[in-house]
């Protein structure tokens, strides 16, 4: 693709969290060009309307949704949308040649009964489902850039597995062991309004919430199962914490040879992300900030041994709405189109 030349995109879903951080990005990306914004309550009102404060350089209407339309004039669509919605979309933009990203749940399994049992959503798109590809560009990068379709991950499992996979893939820790313990901000639950996200109930508070049950803990499985050769599960515990960005992911687990200190892991660690830019690998004695990875696409991972127990712990922090969203859909898009990894992508934080 020449300097100049752009990639014609849609954004389904523009008027949402997800939308809007796509938006944001592909208006600075040097080879898109949004040619689409599509939604359902928004049809009909300008972006700018939504949201003021791009107003000066997004003059786009959002549309109601007519696929015929979407894929004659975009190459590229971006699905940002509640589960089970996706599905009856992408077939058919698949099938007239778009190549597209979801990021909703609908396309990131392999087994669709786990869909269908955790999501409790039907679906008669099996054919096109099983030619998806898991949007993990550090686990997954080359069959990303050959797929027509990409299913993006959650926000939960981006951090949870980014902390897993070199523990697993290098067979470090035991798998059973595994305990994930996570925190989201409540941008996470979108944009609608949801009375555990008001500011009156989430502020100055801190719970659990989805304990033993959260629809992400068989995304978790599935690709730590792939890491480790054979059936995995893992117990994985999401907070909601009072903040409106960042995830933060404490993972525990029992290793192998409990010889190894925090050095070991670190030298393992680095070698195993050295060809992934997004991925930042603290050293010695630091652990991560949800505030660092704000507005960028990084995913921050500390390492700790304790010599008492044989457990490491493994720190992630990612900004939900990039690495773990929007961001990690333009990275895959990326990928899809044979550009940088890091293209159109923010690498340092505001910070404070
Ligand atoms: N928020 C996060 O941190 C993350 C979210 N995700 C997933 O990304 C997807 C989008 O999430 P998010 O942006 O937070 O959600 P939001 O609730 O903020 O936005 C949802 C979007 O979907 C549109 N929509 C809702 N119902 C319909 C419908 N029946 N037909 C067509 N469009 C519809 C809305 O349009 P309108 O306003 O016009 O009604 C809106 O644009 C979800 O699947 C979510 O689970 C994944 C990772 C992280
Ligand atoms: C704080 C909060 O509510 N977070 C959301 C995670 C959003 C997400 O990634 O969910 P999908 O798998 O549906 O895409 C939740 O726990 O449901």
């Amino acid at each position: 693709m020449g300097d100049s030349e752009r990639v014609s995109i849609g954004i389904v879903g523009a008027s949402g969290y997800g939308g809007v951080q796509l938006v944001r990005l592909l208006k600075h990306h040097p080879h898109a060009e949004l040619v689409y914004l599509g939604g359902d309550s928004s049809a009909g009102k300008g972006f700018a309307d939504l949201y003021p404060h791009l107003g000066h350089a997004v003059d786009l209407t959002v549309e109601a949704i007519d696929l015929e339309a979407i894929a004659n004039r975009c190459q590229v669509v971006f699905l940002s949308l509640p589960n089970g919605l996706a599905c009856k979309m992408a077939p058919t933009l698949v099938e007239k040649g778009c190549r597209v990203l979801d990021l909703s749940a609908d396309y990131r399994f392999r087994n669709l009964e786990t869909y269908q049992s955790w999501y409790g959503i039907e679906r008669d798109d099996a054919e096109v489902a099983a030619t998806a590809v898991y949007g993990l560009p550090e686990l997954y990068r080359d069959r990303i850039r050959e797929a027509q379709l990409v299913g993006c991950p959650g926000c939960y499992p981006t951090a949870s597995l980014l902390a897993i996979a070199p523990l697993l893939k290098q067979g470090l820790a035991q798998p059973e062991s595994l305990i994930i313990d996570a925190k989201s901000g409540t941008s996470g639950g979108g944009r609608q309004a949801k009375t555990h996200l008001l500011l009156a109930e989430a502020d100055n508070s801190l719970a659990a919430y989805g304990v033993a049950r959260h629809r992400h803990t068989p995304e978790i499985e599935q690709t730590c199962s792939d890491l480790a050769g054979h059936e995995v599960m893992v117990q994985f515990t999401p907070h909601l914490i009072p903040m409106v960005r960042g995830i933060l992911a404490t993972v525990y687990a029992t290793m192998r040879d409990p010889g190894l200190v925090r050095d070991d892991l670190l030298t393992i660690y680095s070698a195993f992300y050295r060809n992934s830019e997004w991925v930042k690998i603290l050293s010695n004695g630091l652990y991560p900030q949800t505030k660092w990875a704000w507005g960028t696409n990084l995913c921050y991972i500390g390492i700790e041994v304790d010599p008492r127990t044989g457990r490491v712990i493994v720190l992630s922090a990612i900004d939900n709405l990039m690495k773990g969203q929007a961001g990690q859909a333009v990275q895959c898009f990326n990928l899809m189109m044979g550009f940088a990894e890091t293209l159109g992508l923010p690498n340092l934080s505001f910070y404070p």
